[in-house]
């Protein structure tokens, strides 16, 4: 498998086969969502169409990152969504990098969304799927964002079917910009155990996948025929 590693800002076409990943912590929490039974995540462009969104379907439950906004259900944060009973809700999310992310990769035939906590998953679907190239989209720090490039990375190793050690990869995401700032609370909308959360390699048997559906980008849960759940 060939893989190129791209930030948002180098997107300059549109890849055939796009894993975007955010670690920290879109992807972690997205996972979560479907975990505490949501059915599918919506992507939303902006804030203003999330609430939008909310207008028109007010079952639905918003999340966005940085601090709590009126308008939104929840934040971005795993520590606090797990607690959360999502069962069969529609998720409209927002964040700064990560929704952003798959969003610049809508036109992709496949768009896998990741994390460490799907990393096997992912790895896993990539394989069946016998993908040649690969564009992973380092949604973080316009493509430099240490914990994204590390999961990144891994899963393109493991895609490629390498036995890898995930140690020296957790511990470059652990060591990361983003886990400190986490760690630290400058993010707002944070708890200190979710860099932990964000940090558990393959605490979930499913990929997710985004594609478009009448006009909007939506993530669901798909699992891969070697999946331990499948
Ligand atoms: O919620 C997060 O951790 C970040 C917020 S920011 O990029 O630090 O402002 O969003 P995400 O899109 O999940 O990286
Ligand atoms: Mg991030």
């Amino acid at each position: 498998m060939e893989a190129r590693f791209l930030g948002i800002p180098e997107l300059t076409d549109v890849p055939v086969v796009a894993v975007v990943v955010d670690v920290m912590r879109a992807y972690t929490v997205a996972a979560w969502a479907f975990a505490r039974g949501a059915e599918r995540v919506v992507l939303a462009e902006s804030l203003e169409d999330a609430l939008a969104l909310k207008a028109r379907h007010p079952a639905w439950v918003t999340l966005k990152d940085g601090s709590p906004a009126p308008g939104f259900d929840l934040v971005n944060s795993p520590a606090l969504l797990r607690n959360t009973d999502l069962s069969g809700r529609t998720v409209v999310q927002k964040t700064t990098a990560g929704t952003v992310g798959a969003l610049a990769v809508k036109d992709a035939s496949l768009v896998l969304c990741a994390s460490f906590v799907v990393a096997e998953a992912t790895a896993g679907l990539l394989r069946e799927r016998a993908c040649e190239r690969v564009t992973f989209v380092v949604t973080g720090e316009g493509g430099r964002a240490e914990e994204d490039l590390a999961c990144a990375q891994y899963i393109a190793r493991r895609a490629g079917g390498d036995a890898v050690d995930a140690g020296p990869y957790l511990r470059r995401a652990g060591a990361s910009r983003s886990a400190d700032e986490l760690r630290q609370g400058v993010r707002e909308g944070s708890t200190p155990e979710d860099v932990a959360l964000c940090l558990e390699l393959d605490r979930f048997s499913f990929a997710m996948a985004a594609a478009v559906e009448d006009s909007l980008m939506v993530l669901r849960q798909v699992t891969w025929t070697d999946s331990p759940s499948a």
